[in-house]
């Protein structure tokens, strides 16, 4: 489904951005569905700029990237809005998703309207609202009281802002997520429901996972394969079952 071939990349540092510092090198995966394959590797090493390399939300230097057998590596605008809505990214800081001085119910609907016609309603219009399913079966899907969307960001807890970031990346119905320490900051318990809770929407949505994460113990539970890349920016894949 989601594809990267040789992928390498590398920043723009030094007084005046004139040399390039290495991050990884040559990496290739692939997420197929119903699938999840970790990622791990040391500090620094670029699981985060691999993340955003396979988004599209930076390009890489060398590589390419398919999905559904359609290369999107130089997509850009319109063109690559079905992506924007069939890969997805959850991350540790559920709060950058929302907008502090918007509802929930606001910043759920906005976040599909913007990957929907970005000409169209704006998202409390009552149009937009009839085109568009009820949040509340989600939510209470997602175990949350649908009372919560009438809450602002930070009116919840972690582990329920969590979940309705997970909300918001399922609303466009994606076929890949994209899970950066996702459940890194919360605790062991809420955790654990989270983990369960994403493999049970595996299961039912055959959703593509590529989860990031530096315990190895979690990242050996919820995945498929393994992709581990080292401090010099190179990759080795281990299938685990
Ligand atoms: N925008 C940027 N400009 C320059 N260098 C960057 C930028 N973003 C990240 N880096 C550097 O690239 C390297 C890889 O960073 P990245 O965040 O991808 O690593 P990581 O493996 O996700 O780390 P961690 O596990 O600590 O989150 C680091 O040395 C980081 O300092």
């Amino acid at each position: 489904m989601l594809e990267a071939r040789a992928l390498s990349k590398g920043y723009a540092t030094g007084l005046w951005r004139s040399s390039v510092t290495p991050v990884f090198s040559d990496v290739s995966l692939h997420l197929v569905p119903g699938k999840t394959l970790g990622l791990v590797g040391p500090s620094g090493c670029g699981k985060s700029t691999l993340a955003r390399v396979l988004l599209r939300l930076i390009p890489p230097d060398q590589g390419s990237l398919w999905f559904d057998g359609r290369e999107i590596t130089h997509l850009s605008g319109k063109s690559l809005l079905f992506f924007r809505r069939r890969v997805q990214f959850l991350s540790q800081h559920p709060h950058t998703f929302f907008n502090p001085a918007y509802t929930m119910r606001h910043s759920l609907l906005e976040a599909l309207r913007l990957l929907g016609d970005m000409q169209g309603d704006t998202s409390d219009s009552p149009t937009f609202r009839r085109q568009n399913p009820p949040l509340e079966p989600l939510l209470e899907h997602m175990k949350l009281r649908p009372t919560l969307l009438a809450r602002y960001p930070h009116q919840l807890s972690g582990g329920e802002l969590q979940r309705l970031a997970l909300c918001r990346a399922l609303l466009p119905q994606p076929q890949v997520l994209i899970l950066d320490e996702a459940t890194s900051m919360l605790d062991v318990s809420v955790q654990a429901q989270i983990l369960h809770l994403l493999k049970d929407l595996q299961v039912q949505r055959q959703l593509a996972y590529l989860f990031i994460s530096h315990d190895h113990e979690v990242v050996r539970w919820m995945s498929d394969e393994v992709l581990s890349m080292s401090s010099t920016g190179n990759a080795s894949s281990v299938v685990l079952r």
